[in-house]
């Protein structure tokens, strides 16, 4: 349930910076009251070209702070209709909030296997889709007679050349934009120009999920609260569930130590992957991409690849995806060719070559797992090195954090301690096995993963001289080690 009607309706997402190239053009006054329709033809060009992507307060309605959000959705209207909610479903899982149709099936759970979509559960239906924007006094064909049925489940990628209408139908099917002709049917809302901007904005926030490029974070929150945010607004969970699915989200993109860091105090690849975590966190029917891993370097990318393989597979979530990227397009069930407003084929991936996909993909994951063992040894050759010439010299070296996750730094604060051991934090690891279901809803204590190599201590005990092992720095390596071996 939203906590408050939007205001206006959200302005069109646009995937490029042209403000570079309009830099000289002043802000035109009434741009700043964030009026979309209606607004004259030079603001929607100005706007066109300002915009990057929808705010929160755009796409949900208006977005107070998050202490009057919680503090709303803490009032006695939303926890009576939440205890009714709770009476109704077991929520031993984050599953078992979701509507039969939408639970994973047994069979998809276990193998994570590619399933055969039966195309007879169409989520997305667009009817002659026509889109006109106003520039100046001319008006420009964005779309012209788009129609398209997407199955639930489906991933479809959306290609082509540029200007081919990719954003201008994204933003349709993402209700932040409005067809000027034909309609629509989402999650079985059907949508047409006349629909209220309550409804969509509803719709937006319970079923839809946005993954756009410089989607903005909100920068006075922390990666934490940006993520809770959508399921606050939602006002379906207790706060603690709502932790919970957002630390699990934030894990399973790679960033369970960084729930506390604040927007400018995270990486541009960081961001991008707690929009997915925020984008995934109230379990959306359908996920709006736009080049979902174009910030991303080839570490991150295969971790979110896979995790939106997972999400596809065994949550049954439909993807509709733009990109530019040919080796995207390979895991997606259909591709989309769109060229000057209107779709120019389309073309069915062969199950085969989505299945090699999917291998070549979990072959670079496991390279890039070898890479990062290979680098954590070295790293602890190189400790144990120090650690064994400085033992003598009194307190000796203290003990090396090594972040040793995919993509992080050598030395994230907060990580683990020891010198030998890949250290993951359970959301890691779970981004990387074959099975990884969005992880149960019940507040799990804190716990550390190994990647089940050796023993930290035996990988240990093999670098060290016998004689060192109970002795100063080394010791204490060991009997952490054990500790953490112990843990897992
Ligand atoms: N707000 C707007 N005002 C005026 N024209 C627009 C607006 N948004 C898009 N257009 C025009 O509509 C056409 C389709 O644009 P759209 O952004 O949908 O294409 P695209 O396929 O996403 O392109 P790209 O791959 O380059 O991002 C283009 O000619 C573009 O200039």
């Amino acid at each position: 349930m939203p906590v408050s009607p939007p205001s206006a309706p959200p302005m069109p997402y646009t995937r490029h910076t042209y403000s570079q190239s309009f830099s000289a053009a002043p802000p035109p006054a009434s741009s700043s009251s964030g009026g979309g329709a209606g607004s004259s033809s030079r603001d929607i060009s100005y706007q066109h070209h300002q915009r990057q992507a929808p705010s929160m307060s755009e796409l949900y309605g208006n977005v107070p702070s998050l202490e009057a959000v919680i503090a709303a959705a803490s009032a006695s209207s939303l926890r009576d209709a939440h205890q009714a909610h709770r009476k109704k479903a077991s929520r031993s899982t984050l599953e078992s909030i979701l509507p039969p149709k939408f639970r994973r099936s047994q069979s998809m759970a276990s193998t994570g296997t590619l399933k055969k979509l039966v195309p007879t559960d169409p989520i997305v239906v667009l009817r002659n889709i026509h889109k006109t924007y106003l520039l100046g006094l001319e008006g420009v064909a964005a779309l012209r007679g788009v129609s398209l049925s997407i199955q639930r489940g489906e991933w479809v990628a959306i290609y082509g050349t540029s200007g081919g209408g990719k954003t201008s139908l994204l933003n349709i099917v993402g209700t932040i934009d409005k067809p000027t002709k034909g309609d629509l049917t989402i999650c079985d809302t059907v949508i047409t120009p006349n629909t209220k901007d309550e409804v969509l904005a509803a719709l937006r926030l319970t079923k839809l999920g946005f993954v756009f490029q410089s989607f903005n974070l909100i920068s006075s929150m922390t990666a934490l609260e940006n993520v809770e945010l959508p399921m606050v607004l939602k006002g379906e969970l207790t706060a603690s569930e709502r932790k919970t699915r957002a630390v699990a989200s934030l894990q399973r993109v790679g960033l369970g130590h960084r729930l506390h860091h604040f927007p400018s105090k995270l990486s541009g690849g960081e961001q991008q992957r707690v929009t997915i975590a925020r984008a995934i966190a109230n379990l959306p029917e359908v996920l709006l991409l736009d080049e979902p891993t174009g910030d991303l370097d080839t570490q991150n990318t295969l971790r979110i690849l896979h995790l939106l393989h997972s999400l596809n597979v065994e949550q049954h979530m439909t993807f509709i995806m733009v990109t530019h990227d040919v080796y995207l397009k390979n895991f997606a069930h259909r591709v989309v060719y769109m060229r000057d407003g209107k779709i120019h084929r389309v073309e069915m991936t062969r199950s085969q070559k989505r299945k090699d996909a999917l291998e070549e993909l979990e072959a670079k994951i496991a390279e890039h797992e070898g890479r990062t063992s290979v680098r954590a040894t070295q790293e602890t050759a190189r400790t144990e090195e120090t650690l064994l010439h400085s033992s003598g010299g009194g307190g000796g070296a203290a003990p090396r954090t090594i972040g040793t996750v995919a993509g992080e730094s050598a030395h994230a604060p907060g990580r683990f301690v020891s010198a030998a051991t890949e250290v993951r934090e359970p959301g890691d690891y779970a981004t990387y096995s074959t099975s990884c279901g969005i992880p149960a809803i019940t507040p799990e204590p804190p716990t550390r993963m190994m990647m089940p190599h050796a023993s930290s201590r035996d990988k240990l005990a093999a670098t060290l001289p016998e004689q060192q092992i109970d002795r100063g720095d080394a010791g204490r390596i060991l009997r952490t080690a054990e500790a953490i071996d112990q843990m897992v």
